[in-house]
């Protein structure tokens, strides 16, 4: 590199952590003087005179403590503003940008050729100059597009030409330039190897300054309702995905917040795993949860079938759950439910001292009284206005009820206190202390006062009717909550009647196939089981009942792994998120729960949305593992030509095959005393949770931790995990315990076998018993070692 322009560098540089540093001493000094007059606030407080003996005085000094608080609370926020801008500061300052380019606007007359610096936030100095911009500026795009030479990129007003003469990438640490260089492509290879060849650690980075044209799409895009990301292992779905949050949280700045932005992710271990990308981007996460989450937090009391249960219990014959995740089926509940508008819906009676208030018969005569031109949910809606008008219609027929009586002798003091509200508020002592207790009055609202009776019946009525309404409270929440629709009994007839509303001849289901499963279903329901499919199905049914109309507020959803949903769960999000537009990402080849149905899965889900606003992106290139380790993989999958390795040199995974379980250990105890002197993190990757257990209870639990269920935390060093909770997730070394046919001996544990060594980035070994699996025999013998 030229000495000069390390030279000039060096001088922007150094101007620019000036102006940065000059920044961070005027904020400083800004939260200093905040913190003063926030003390000088306080102070203050001791100066507001408390006048409670007058009215006026009251007014006056509730006026003058809202004033107070008012003042505090705007001094807090700036506090907080600026407390925020020392954080991005004092981060700018270690790396403030990583890349420059140099253009000109073709389309402007004067043709200046313009130079920009790129970071993680934009810096300007106090002459309101750019010093940095960000990276989600739309200018920024060029960086991530192209070369040198014409480009284009998208601003709000459309799209702009630039031709482009620079482009330089840095790596700065501790205000430092380590190096520098000119590039002419996209993002230099330099780069990127160096990036790549860093070691995993539990926690997922950014990868803000090595996106890739690609990739750049996906994170950019704002226009499709549907945006399809499908791409190989460790192609960086996740981490552009991530990118894409933060871009979009920057481009709708002001009118988006990350509270409206959800991450669909496949376990809980993974959204451990990439909670820091955000924050290390500036951003506040986004709201991550997993699909049994969402669908267990609205069923308390029914236990959902976990990831760990639905990967190694479910035994279900394939069709059946092929036809319960189906878009037919989705289809099949939406009708059924259409005809809850005319008959049929199950309703229970509305009990009260043991007997119906409200029978069913009644409830049902009401709900179906409105014409039909009214929807479920309104019609609940009216049902629910007329049984509260009943409700308290009802409360003057109870007053004189025995029970009634029987509760006013068996009053305590406490209790009758309580009812009458005394010494709470006193009126008509006089005219100065009325006032301090009118001011409670407002104060507490329409909360209880005591009261003067005028004779002994006026107590006795209110007494009652005190009574009465609390007794009958639970009632009305009933009805507020639509407790009165019995759902339970509505999903079972549903189910019971499934076939008229589906084709049970497309999924090969004979009809007494399916009753015979529906009896299963039942029988768990019963106990208080379900499973995620039927979760998925019952709670559907439940939002049609009840008109909901899903939660508009949220604005973008993102799914990762996608292939393992069903058509109706997607549907059924799409449903309960009706404004959101979605990012979707997923790999065929890694679907581990639905297994071959999820081919279709695509197509399925495209049918929900405009044709017009659906966009796919493919990407081929991975970036996670070695060459070697990515060209072995691919020929596990018999389909595997589209993935493209990244040329990083590594050595070729290793496969043991060995006479016993315990030669098998104590191969393994070596490869982890090795991994462990490099420093490596190490999965040792089971098929099934016993096998992690029985695994772990022969090793030293020192120097290695089990992870059995999502909500551990990802340790540092090796672990053991089961197959379905290393989705996702990645590490230096890689060892799949029992690579053999015990555990991946059917054609349809390709996919999973996959998934599993594309975990690893450096290093690859697989243990076998006595023979490798059979699903090595079409991998090319000089793609690995065996031993
Ligand atoms: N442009 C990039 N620059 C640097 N690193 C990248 C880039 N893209 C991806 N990576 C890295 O490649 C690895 C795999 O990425 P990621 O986990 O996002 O892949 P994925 O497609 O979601 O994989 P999987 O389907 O296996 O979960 C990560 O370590 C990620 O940081």
């Amino acid at each position: 590199m030229d000495n000069q322009i390390k030279i000039d560098e060096t001088q922007y540089l150094d101007g620019t952590l000036q102006a940065m540093e000059k920044s961070l001493v005027a904020t400083a000094a800004e939260i200093k003087q905040t913190n003063k007059s926030i003390d000088s606030v306080a102070q203050n407080w001791s100066d507001v005179r408390l006048k409670t003996d007058t009215y006026s005085g009251i007014v006056e000094t509730a006026a003058s403590i809202r004033q107070q608080q008012q003042m505090l609370s705007e001094r807090e926020n700036s506090k907080t503003r600026a407390e925020r801008r020392v954080a991005t500061l004092t981060k700018q300052i270690e790396k403030p940008y990583f890349a420059r380019i140099d253009f000109s606007e073709t389309t402007s007359q004067d043709r200046e050729a313009e130079t920009i610096y790129i970071g993680l936030g934009s810096f300007s100095n106090d002459k309101n100059q750019f010093l940095v911009y960000d990276w989600r500026a739309p200018v920024a795009s060029i960086y991530y597009d192209g070369g040198i030479g014409k480009v284009s990129y998208l601003t709000p007003d459309g799209t702009q030409q630039a031709n482009v003469t620079l482009k330089r990438q840095f790596q700065i640490e501790d205000g430092v330039i380590v190096t520098l260089f000119d590039t002419e492509e996209a993002i230099g290879d330099a780069m990127l190897m160096n990036a790549l060849s860093g070691e995993s650690s539990t926690k997922m980075k950014s990868i803000v300054t090595t996106i890739q044209k690609e990739q750049n799409k996906i994170i950019r895009n704002t226009e499709a309702d549907l945006l399809f990301v499908q791409g190989a292992a460790g192609s960086g779905k996740t981490a552009a995905v991530l990118q894409r949050v933060a871009y979009l949280l920057y481009r709708y700045r002001g009118k988006l917040t990350s509270g409206q932005v959800v991450l669909f992710s496949p376990n809980q271990l993974f959204n451990d795993y990439i909670d820091n990308v955000l924050p290390e981007l500036g951003e506040q996460n986004m709201v991550q949860m997993t699909f049994y989450q969402y669908a267990s937090r609205r069923l308390p009391k029914i236990a959902v079938e976990t990831l760990q249960e639905r990967f190694e219990h479910d035994k279900t014959a394939d069709n059946i759950n092929r036809a319960k995740g189906s878009l037919a089926m989705f289809h099949a509940v939406t009708a059924y439910a259409e005809h809850l508008n005319q008959t049929d819906m199950k309703i229970r009676n509305l009990m009260f001292r043991g007997e119906p208030l409200i029978s069913k018969a009644r409830i049902s005569e009401i709900y179906y009284q409105y014409n039909e031109n009214y929807k479920l949910g309104q019609r609940l809606e009216a049902t629910r206005d007329t049984l509260m008008r009943i409700l308290s219609a009802h409360i003057g027929q109870e007053l004189r009820k025995d029970w009634v009586e029987l509760a006013i002798e068996n009053l305590s003091k406490q209790e009758y206190d309580e009812l009458v509200g005394a010494g709470q508020v006193r009126v008509g002592d006089n005219e100065e202390s009325d006032a301090a207790a009118r001011t409670r009055q407002v104060q507490l609202g329409e909360g209880p006062k005591e009261r003067e009776f005028a004779s002994e019946k006026a107590e006795r009525h209110f007494l009652a009717k005190q009574i009465v309404t609390q007794s009958l409270k639970p009632l009305a929440r009933q009805i507020r909550r639509a407790n009165f629709l019995n759902i339970n009994a509505q999903f079972i007839d549903f189910l019971r009647h499934a076939h008229h509303y589906f084709d049970l001849k497309a999924f090969n289901i004979t009809e007494t196939g399916w009753l015979a499963h529906v009896e299963t279903i039942i029988t768990a329901l019963k106990q208080k089981q379900l499973s995620l499919t039927d979760t998925t199905l019952y709670l559907y049914l439940y939002d049609l009942m009840t008109g909901k109309k899903g939660e508009r507020d949220i604005r973008f959803l993102f799914i990762d792994e996608i292939q393992d949903y069903t058509p109706f769960q997607l549907a059924f999000l799409k449903f309960s998120f009706p404004k959101a537009k979605f990012t979707v990402l997923g790999d065929l080849n890694q679907a581990i729960f639905t297994k071959d149905n999820a081919t279709r899965l695509q197509d399925d889900f495209s049918s929900l949305f405009d044709p017009e606003r659906i966009e796919q992106v493919k990407l081929t290139q991975t970036y996670r593992s070695t060459q070697q380790i990515t060209d072995f993989t691919k020929y596990i999958l018999r389909d595997g030509q589209d993935i493209d390795a990244f040329n990083r040199d590594g050595d070729k995974p290793m496969v043991y095959t060995l006479l016993s379980e315990s030669d098998m250990l104590v191969k393994l105890q070596q490869q982890l005393t090795q991994h462990t002197l490099n420093h490596d993190t190490t999965a040792i990757i089971t098929k099934t949770r016993d096998d992690a257990q029985q695994l772990a209870a022969q090793l030293d639990s020192q120097s290695v931790t089990l992870i059995q269920s999502e909500n551990q935390r990802l340790a540092k060093g090796a672990i053991i995990v089961p197959s379905y909770l290393a989705k996702g997730l990645e590490f230096d070394a890689v060892i799949i315990w029992h690579a053999d046919n015990t555990r991946y001996g059917d054609d349809s544990e390709r996919r999973l076998l996959y998934t599993v060594a594309s975990r690893a980035m450096h290093t690859l070994t697989l243990l076998a018993e006595k023979r490798a699996t059979q699903l090595l025999d079409d991998v090319p013998a000089h793609l690995y070692e065996v031993n």
